[in-house]
């Protein structure tokens, strides 16, 4: 059985001072938390620091949003699996549908992030995922096949966590219907030859729609954007029933 991973990715949201704000309630509020959860904040670079130094000890994981593919290099904005690692980072998301819309990410990049940061020891989180448009003219499918087969070529499925995410579901409150959303994931499995990883829902995932979203069997947890900024409605989500 996959392991489940909760994971909140902050996206371009809190400072240092906000992120130590969130801490201390999140802490107290997982702490009955089953052993089995991993959880995971995919944060800000500027904030790594702060939960390296705040989660010591700690069994919440360190995420961050982007990796390069390179070691080092005239890459300006971009940062590497080591200054990752250094700071104790365990995750990374790649391929998040805001970056292929706002930056040029493209499946060859993708691929070789995923590369980078597993080389590194990282475990990628690989965002693909559906426009309205395409679910609309059927292409759901087809598109995420090519998403995958594009984006895993040479990637070790024994150390990546898939998040499937329709880009209409994504800060939008239109969730996806979580039967559907089992159906996708459980395919998904399927064109990975039924291999074990954690495969996980993301969009506009909230509270009171966990219990339902982790009933279904195919999905080994969620990647939670606006909802993972709240410490007591993160928690909530953490401590599915
Ligand atoms: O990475 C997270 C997803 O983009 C979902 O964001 P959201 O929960 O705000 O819809």
């Amino acid at each position: 059985m996959a392991k489940t991973v909760i994971a909140g990715n902050w996206k371009m949201y809190k400072t240092q001072a906000e992120t130590l704000e969130f801490l201390k309630p999140f802490v107290e509020q997982i702490a009955e938390t089953p052993d089995d959860r991993e959880i995971v904040l995919c944060v800000p670079f500027t904030d790594l620091s702060v939960l390296s130094n705040a989660l010591h000890g700690s069994r919440i994981r360190i995420g961050a949003q982007n990796v390069h593919w390179e070691a080092n290099g005239a890459y300006t904005g971009e940062i590497s699996a080591e200054m990752l690692t250094e700071l104790g980072v365990r995750y990374v998301v790649v391929g998040h549908s805001e970056r292929r819309q706002y930056f040029g990410e493209t499946d060859e990049t993708v691929n070789r992030r995923l590369k980078a940061a597993q080389a590194a020891g990282l475990t990628p989180i690989l965002c693909v995922g559906e426009t309205k448009q395409q679910r609309d003219a059927g292409e759901t499918q087809t598109h995420i096949a090519q998403q995958l087969k594009a984006g895993l070529v040479g990637v070790n499925l024994s150390n990546l966590v898939i998040a499937y995410e329709p880009i209409w579901a994504i800060g939008t409150g239109d969730t996806c219907e979580s039967k559907e959303a089992n159906r996708v994931i459980g395919w998904i499995r399927d064109q990975l030859n039924g291999e074990d990883l954690p495969i996980q829902y993301g969009g506009s995932v909230k509270p009171e729609l966990i219990d339902e979203i982790m009933a279904q069997p195919e999905i080994n947890g969620v990647l939670v954007g606006g909802a993972s900024l709240d410490p007591i409605g993160f928690a909530r989500i953490v401590n599915y029933q």
